[in-house]
């Protein structure tokens, strides 16, 4: 649906995105995630038709779309900011697309009418300022401003990113049900994890330009193709040589000392029950989270993170750490 074919930004003589080339499927939540200037707006951009490759091709469709002027491109864009007319009512807004392209005033109506609807804006709402809206109804306003135009592909570029934790998680449900219910092919930009994780069909992780991992969110957490993946995707704790060490020397020989090693912190047991290599620990430190508790545990080798969905232990408790090796990542690199 989407391709980006060997497609190369420069900036001056700096290369935002050497040969990128990545396929998005129809009506997929796609998402690109990386740390800030790892390329992903720039790589929006190129398929919004706002930035012009070096070299390469973007396709929509089968189309190829990279010297189509980004208007004729049909690519609906909502931005962190939202963009909005602020001087405009709610209903002038949305409306906006349609009007420029000289659609009648019935048939305007009647679309903003059956949008609205779509995206839980009352009519009432629709006769505010958008300046009376809260951070979340303009984000659906904006949203609706480029669904209206029956767009082929949805652009949203941190669009969850000014607003606060708690209507961000809200809103991460409400933006990606819509989706779901519109079925629109959307390219999703974001540097928050958890939100990508949450809500996406596949992600692809951006570094310097480069595609580090393109899978579903279970592939890119539980087998991260690379050491960056690995921790920049969730908490890890780092194991020392010496720990894998002792892991391969008491059956974990699958296991390389010399890689760099890597253990999630939800895969450390404390729990007598569990399988795998035990160590003795003493809790060193406890932090409640109210849905999970994090401990500090130090073995004779390493002093562990650990997330627990269960708060009982303290600090100076004495635990059984127990390492199921399958749960070990390791990545060629310094160890
Ligand atoms: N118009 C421009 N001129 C020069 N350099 C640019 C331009 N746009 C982006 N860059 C550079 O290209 C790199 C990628 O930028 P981009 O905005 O795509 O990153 P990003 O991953 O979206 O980051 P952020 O999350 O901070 O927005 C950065 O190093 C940035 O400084």
């Amino acid at each position: 649906m989407i391709t980006f074919d060997d497609v190369t930004v420069r900036f001056g003589g700096f290369e935002a995105l050497p040969s990128f080339s990545l396929r998005i499927e129809a009506g997929e939540f796609f998402t690109l995630l990386g740390p800030s200037g790892c390329g992903k707006t720039t790589a929006l951009r190129v398929l919004a038709g706002f930035v012009e490759p070096a070299a390469g091709d973007v396709l929509v469709d089968g189309r190829t779309v990279t010297h189509v002027p980004s208007g004729k491109r049909e690519i609906g864009m909502v931005f962190q900011n939202y963009a909005l007319f602020p001087s405009m009512s709610v209903r002038d807004n949305i409306a906006f697309g349609l009007r420029v392209r000289k659609h009648s005033q019935s048939e305007v109506d009647r679309r903003v009418a059956e949008i609205a609807e779509q995206v839980d804006l009352s009519g009432a709402q629709l006769a505010k300022g958008v300046a009376e809206l809260s951070g979340g109804q303009q984000q659906r306003v904006a949203i609706a401003r480029a669904l209206i135009m029956r767009p082929k592909v949805l652009l949203l570029d941190e669009p969850l990113s000014n607003l606060d934790a708690k209507l961000r998680q809200q809103l991460r449900g409400q933006l990606k049900d819509l989706q779901t219910r519109f079925g629109i092919t959307t390219v999703y930009v974001t540097h928050d994890q958890e939100e990508a994780l949450s809500m996406s069909d596949r992600i692809a992780v951006l570094d310097h330009g480069r595609i580090e991992q393109v899978g579903s969110p279970e592939e890119i957490y539980q087998r991260s193709a690379t050491e960056f993946v690995c921790t920049f995707i969730g908490q890890v704790n780092k194991l020392s040589v010496e720990l894998v060490k002792e892991l391969a020397a008491r059956g974990a020989d699958r296991l390389d000392p010399g890689k760099a090693s890597y253990l999630r912190i939800e895969k450390v047991g404390l729990d007598r029950s569990g399988a795998g290599v035990r160590l003795p620990g003493t809790v060193t430190a406890r932090a409640f989270h109210g849905a999970h508790t994090m401990y500090r545990v130090r073995t004779e080798h390493d002093v562990l993170q650990v997330m627990r969905s269960d708060d009982r232990l303290d600090a100076g408790d004495r635990v059984d750490v127990v390492i199921d090796p399958e749960s070990v990542l390791q990545y060629p690199g310094a160890a």
